[in-house]
């Protein structure tokens, strides 16, 4: 199976400051979640894999192209979707004209008709006319989500996109996620619920570095008896973080 982004030796650093060393990762079709603790880097690598940052050394290939060049990474950028955790929009724009905007600076064909079908998909056709600055913040998220699943880029790159929905808008974002089966997704969150109910394969990262890549059921599988946690997959998660797998 070939992979979907390819990351070699990656160094990445703010001035001085080493974030990430030394990652190598082979991302699949599918869905995976990426999770790790504050400050574990999962923001600095989904900006990498966007080609927004580019690396300090290493290696990374977007569908099997080599991102080596302003031009290169533009072009990988037609086929990225990406949800920054802090995403900027104009408040006077209405939910349809931030999608639109997003739709048309990927340059993405038949325009209006996706722009309409993620609208619909995030929940928000009722809202479109409406004004960005009179949203809660769930349905600003909501509208973030569409602006990065439009056109069902080949790649998307999802930071923290469940921060301040409420059960039930996590629950229908679980479903649309299940619904994008034609793309890759990479979602950053600290919510372990939301990796084991729709991801098929699971990353953890602490300091820099990726400590686990497999199924949810394998990380579970490292679950040992005194980690905290309420589920199989938390525990699982802390012994990664700790260091402590359970022993097979
Ligand atoms: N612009 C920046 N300048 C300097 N240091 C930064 C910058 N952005 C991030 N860092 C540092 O890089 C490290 C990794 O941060 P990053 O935001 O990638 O982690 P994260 O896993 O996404 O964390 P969180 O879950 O809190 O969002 C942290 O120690 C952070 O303080």
């Amino acid at each position: 199976m070939s992979s979907v982004v390819r990351v070699t030796n990656l160094e990445q650093s703010y001035r001085d400051r080493s974030v990430i060393s030394g990652l190598n990762l082979d991302i699949h079709l599918g869905t995976v979640g990426l999770l790790g603790p504050n400050g574990a880097g999962k923001t600095t690598l989904l900006r990498t894999l966007a080609t927004i940052a580019p690396p300090r050394s290493g290696k990374i290939e977007i569908l099997g192209e080599p991102v080596v060049s302003e031009s290169s990474a533009k072009n990988a950028r037609r086929n990225i979707g990406y949800l920054p955790q802090d995403f900027g929009y104009y408040p006077n724009f209405s939910v349809r004209d931030f999608v639109h905007y997003c739709a048309w600076l990927r340059e993405i064909p038949n325009i209006e008709e996706e722009v309409s079908r993620a609208i619909d998909l995030v929940g928000l056709s009722d809202c479109q006319k409406r004004k960005m600055k009179s949203l809660s913040g769930g349905m600003i998220r909501r509208a973030g989500i569409a602006t990065a699943i439009v056109g069902t880029p080949k790649l998307i790159l999802l930071d923290e996109p469940t921060v301040g929905l409420d059960p039930a808008q996590r629950l229908d974002f679980r479903n649309l996620i299940r619904n994008l089966d034609s793309s890759t997704v990479v979602i950053s969150t600290h919510l372990v619920e939301d990796v084991s109910t729709v991801c098929d394969a699971v990353m953890v990262m602490n300091q820099g570095k990726l400590l686990f890549h497999g199924t949810p059921e394998s990380l579970a599988g490292r679950a040992v008896e005194d980690m905290p946690g309420d589920s199989l997959m938390e525990r699982g998660y802390m012994a990664t973080l700790a260091g402590k797998e359970a022993i097979k």
